[in-house]
């Protein structure tokens, strides 16, 4: 189970992204998506979530179709951490965490104490207790970076999708956030669906690889049939060395 992907054609007015894209992506794996700016990984995440509809094809999350989903069903099974978070409002980073609970919440309910276990939880595992009743609009852009993937881990939905959610850490906090995503993968059986620029980061964490290049999926598959030196030409047309590292057991790369 997870997402099926047939056949998905989807168009900006009359700029064509996907022309026709198949993708499986199964439950409990880390996916990463990689690929060119403007080559459509956004757009993708934003199909998955359902905030945009294909034109053509169809989207199944296990097994259903997607727009056959309520946006609270959709909620439930699926938190995104986008790539640009911004309000306007001064809400506290603590109200923003809770924002994550509001699908599991009745109309008119107040949050109970499982919430609040849940949102305390969240932002001790993303290091933002400390700055819990601080304003979003006054925080750096690491910082509120936290807070929204905080955000999504209070949702407790069973798929995590990434839009390049760590572009604005530092590299302590880029390796615990992801750290934290894996172990999830691995624990509880958590799926993630992660865009990244960062090849040797993703190289790292995920266990399978879309790259997708001109509106095409260039290569998909598991990290170590697909992230070769050949496919990261295609994709990005840059020469690289691409080596397992005996320290980190993984394959990663030299852009060269
Ligand atoms: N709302 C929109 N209206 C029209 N075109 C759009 C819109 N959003 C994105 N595009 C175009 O669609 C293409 C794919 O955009 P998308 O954001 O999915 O790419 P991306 O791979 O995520 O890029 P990046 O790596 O730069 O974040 C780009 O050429 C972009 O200019």
């Amino acid at each position: 189970m997870g997402y099926t992907l047939k056949d998905i054609c989807f168009s900006y007015e009359n700029r064509v992204i996907f022309s026709g894209i198949s993708l499986e992506m199964e439950t409990g794996g880390f996916h990463g998506v990689l690929g060119p700016n403007g080559s459509g990984k956004t757009t993708l995440l934003d199909l998955l979530t359902g905030h945009l509809k294909p034109e053509n094809g169809n989207i199944l999350l296990d097994g259903r179709r997607l727009d056959g989903f309520d946006a609270g069903e959709l909620a439930k099974k699926c938190a995104l951490v986008p790539q640009d978070f911004r309000v306007n409002f001064p809400f506290t980073v603590a109200q923003v965490v809770m924002m994550g609970r509001y699908p599991h919440l009745g109309r008119f309910s107040a949050p109970g104490a499982k919430d609040r276990e849940l949102v305390a939880q969240a932002m001790a595992a993303t290091g933002i207790s400390d700055f819990s009743g601080r304003h979003v609009t006054e925080l750096s852009g690491g910082e509120r970076q936290r807070v929204v993937f905080a955000r999504a881990l209070a949702q407790d939905a069973a798929c995590l999708i990434l839009d390049e959610a760590t572009s604005n850490l530092d590299i302590g906090h880029t390796l615990a956030l992801m750290t934290l995503a894996a172990d999830r993968v691995k624990n509880n059986g958590l799926t993630v669906i992660s865009v990244m620029q960062d090849l040797n980061l993703a190289a790292r964490f995920c266990r399978s690889l879309v790259f997708l290049k001109n509106g095409r999926v260039a290569a998909h598959g598991p990290v170590d049939e697909v992230f070769t030196a050949s496919v990261i030409k295609e994709v990005f047309d840059v020469s690289s060395s691409v080596y397992f590292d005996e320290i980190i057991h993984c394959k990663q790369v030299t852009i060269l």
